[in-house]
């Protein structure tokens, strides 16, 4: 993994974008690909295209503690040899701020029988856990916390079943509660000794990533029912069957910020692991652009986009749109925002607030700071932008510890204005060499 470890990145003016990218695996489809790996029984997989960052890089060391062989081929080449249980102590999981690694290991090590212990940054020990324990603990599972209630470090004791075989969980805190439980529903059924059935209480947000669960279950073999969207039922037969080979796709978040460039510095940019197939939510965000006046081309293999040069002077259409099923590219538009031609507004953005910071807070706290008036509310942000010729000579952006600031103001340096992206090292949860091709595709002035 190459880093970034300076206190700050010194971004010059840009002029224009343009070039060829290949993006890094999808951060959700790796971690899921892992652990469904692990779980799935006397089967190897081997793993291409596996996103190289902290996130799957807390998930593996994770793995390998509970007893799982993998071994590197090549650097984004992994070999995984499954097994139906894991080793039964481990006091020290830590599973930094990966929510794709943190929410479903909870669930699979609930149904072991084992005792555990797993943590992982400050950040996570604020983000709220206690839908997906009530459910666990609503099946026998026994749950502690060892800091605040509702919140990791958990510690996690042997399952006692208690017969029950039917699940509530709250959708309307983060989809990976649900995404969860239904990774681990093929241990659940064996341990229950009957089929499961999981009920989604409140609103689901974030829905796209349960597509992306199911699909790759039914990769490996398992085949959720889902009469209406908000039951699903995993037969007592169902286990993981590994295809062998799985290849990781191009991570559709991160890519959200090249054809971003594409369609403020003219382009044509082209994203390269992603198109007309992919299973991610977040290729939606090429409507987004396409709202804002972009050109898309989907290929089979890529996705383009080109547009105008905002540099010298063209704006992009203003927009009022709900984001709840692309929540992490949703906040690539809230820059881009700082070039359209009126006030745009983000809405139904309310799970921003229990992510690696409240995004809501400290995109509204950095988008001001371009003299830009911004106001937001509890689930929503809108920015009211100037011309890009009356931002400040200079500004430097805080990241708050959260990858998706970081690159996101990458995109504002095409006014008359030095950006300074502080603390750039923590794109190193899903993207290390996200600056190193942010070079590469633009000109700067
Ligand atoms: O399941 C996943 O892979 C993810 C689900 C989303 O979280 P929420 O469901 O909490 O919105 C998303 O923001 C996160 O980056 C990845
Ligand atoms: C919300 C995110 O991450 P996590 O998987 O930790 O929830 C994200 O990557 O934007």
């Amino acid at each position: 993994m190459s880093e970034t470890l300076q206190p700050y990145l010194y971004l010059n003016r840009s002029y224009g974008a343009r070039g060829n990218v290949i993006l890094p695996g999808s951060k959700s489809i790796s971690n899921r690909v892992l652990l469904i790996s692990a779980l799935s029984d006397s089967y190897v997989t081997e793993i291409k295209g596996l996103l190289d960052s902290d996130d799957t890089k807390v998930m593996i060391d994770a793995l390998i503690d509970l007893g799982i062989k993998i071994s590197y081929r090549t650097e984004d080449c992994i070999e995984i040899i499954g097994r139906n249980y894991f080793n039964d102590k481990c006091d020290n999981l830590f599973l930094g701020n990966a929510g794709t690694a943190f929410r479903p290991m909870v669930a699979v090590l609930a149904f072991m029988s084992g005792n555990y212990i797993i943590s992982g940054i400050p950040r996570m020990h604020e983000r709220p856990i206690a839908d997906l324990v009530d459910s666990l603990r609503s099946l026998g599972c026994n749950i502690d916390y060892i800091g605040n209630e509702g919140y990791p470090p958990l510690m996690i004791k042997p399952f006692t079943h208690n017969g029950s075989k039917h699940v509530f969980i709250n959708g309307s805190v983060s989809s990976q509660f649900l995404t969860a439980l239904l990774l681990a529903s093929p241990v659940i059924v064996k341990k229950i000794n009957s089929s499961l059935t999981i009920d989604i209480a409140g609103k689901l947000i974030s829905k796209p990533y349960i597509d992306i669960t199911l699909n790759l279950m039914r990769r490996f073999g398992v085949d959720v029912k889902s009469d209406s969207s908000n039951r699903f039922v995993i037969d007592q037969l169902s286990s993981y069957k590994s295809p062998g080979k799985v290849i990781v796709e191009g991570d559709a978040s991160s890519a959200s910020y090249f054809l971003a460039l594409g369609a403020i510095g003219g382009g044509p940019v082209r994203v390269n692991g992603i198109g007309n197939n992919s299973i991610q939510g977040d290729v939606a965000f090429s409507q987004v652009l396409t709202e804002m006046g972009a050109n898309i081309r989907f290929h089979d293999s890529y996705i383009e986009s080109s547009g105008i040069l905002v540099s010298s002077g063209k704006k992009l259409k203003s927009f009022d749109i709900d984001f709840n099923m692309i929540p992490d590219a949703a906040m690539t538009a809230a820059v881009l925002a700082l070039y359209a031609d009126g006030k745009c507004f983000l809405r139904n953005i309310g799970s921003w607030r229990v992510k690696e910071t409240d995004r809501i807070h400290a995109m509204h706290t950095e988008l001001s700071k371009f003299g830009v008036k911004v106001d937001s509310g509890e689930d929503w942000i809108s920015i009211d932008p100037i011309e890009i010729s009356k931002w400040p000579e200079e500004i430097s952006i805080d990241t708050w510890d959260d990858h998706r600031m970081a690159m996101c103001f990458s995109l504002a340096t095409f006014g008359n204005t030095n950006v300074k992206i502080m603390n750039p090292s923590c794109v190193n949860k899903t993207f290390p060499n996200y600056f190193n091709i942010y070079n590469e595709i633009i000109y700067a002035q």
